[in-house]
């Protein structure tokens, strides 16, 4: 089975996140995705980053329906921070019969040679690359395939301050997670 992995902070996920991962899904071969909450980026450290179970049950609302989709706790369950190489090692040994690629933003793409042993991913993984507003590719490798995705200028950070001007984020977010953060008090 082939898998896409969308590892992010996810706080929280926001149609951005949905879109990208539905063009992805349907422009290629993959049978599944799976959305990886990482409890702690390794180059973020944010006051704002609510707890990892919020985020989880975040994505599982966004997701609900798709059952090619799945959210995934995995790094709950490893060290912090969340060293992507450390997961991908950790699930390739668990599932042996499943061959895993990841997505990247064009944000990330261009600060990829601080994370850990990032050569290592570039060895072993196929790394889907979709464009971020504001961020041009600085980094190239075979490893790499661009995704003609559309350009979204949506962030979870525009969506955070948002809420805490007491704006309306209507729209930018599934309505069940827009309600699971009202009820809550999420980021105020
Ligand atoms: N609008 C977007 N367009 C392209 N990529 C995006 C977009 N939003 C998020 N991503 C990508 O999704 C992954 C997970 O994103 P993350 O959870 O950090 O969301 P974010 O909106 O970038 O959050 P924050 O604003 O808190 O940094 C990252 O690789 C990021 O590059
Ligand atoms: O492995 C690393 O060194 C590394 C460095 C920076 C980011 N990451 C991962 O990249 C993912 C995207 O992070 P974020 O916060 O932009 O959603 C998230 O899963 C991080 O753990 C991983």
């Amino acid at each position: 089975m082939k898998v896409g992995l969308f590892f992010g902070s996810f706080n929280p996920i926001h149609i951005g996140h949905l879109i990208i991962a539905n063009t992805i899904y349907d422009r290629s071969e993959l049978d599944e995705v799976w959305f990886v909450v990482s409890p702690q980026n390794p180059l973020k450290k944010r006051k704002s980053l609510i707890h990892e179970f919020d985020r989880l049950k975040m994505v599982e609302l966004a997701i609900g329906d798709n059952f090619h989709f799945r959210a995934s706790d995995v790094e709950f369950h490893m060290p912090r921070p969340s060293y992507t190489i450390d997961t991908l090692t950790y699930l390739s040994e668990q599932y042996p019969n499943h061959q895993f690629s990841i997505f990247l933003g064009s944000d990330n793409l261009n600060q990829f040679k601080k994370w850990k042993n990032y050569e290592q991913i570039l060895e072993h993984y196929q790394i889907y690359v979709y464009p971020r507003p504001g961020e041009k590719l600085t980094f190239d490798h075979s490893a790499f395939q661009e995704v003609d995705a559309p350009l979204l200028d949506i962030s979870a950070t525009f969506i955070r301050e948002s809420i805490q001007n007491d704006q309306s984020v209507k729209y930018l977010l599934p309505e069940k997670v827009e309600e699971y953060i009202r009820d809550r008090k999420l980021y105020l």
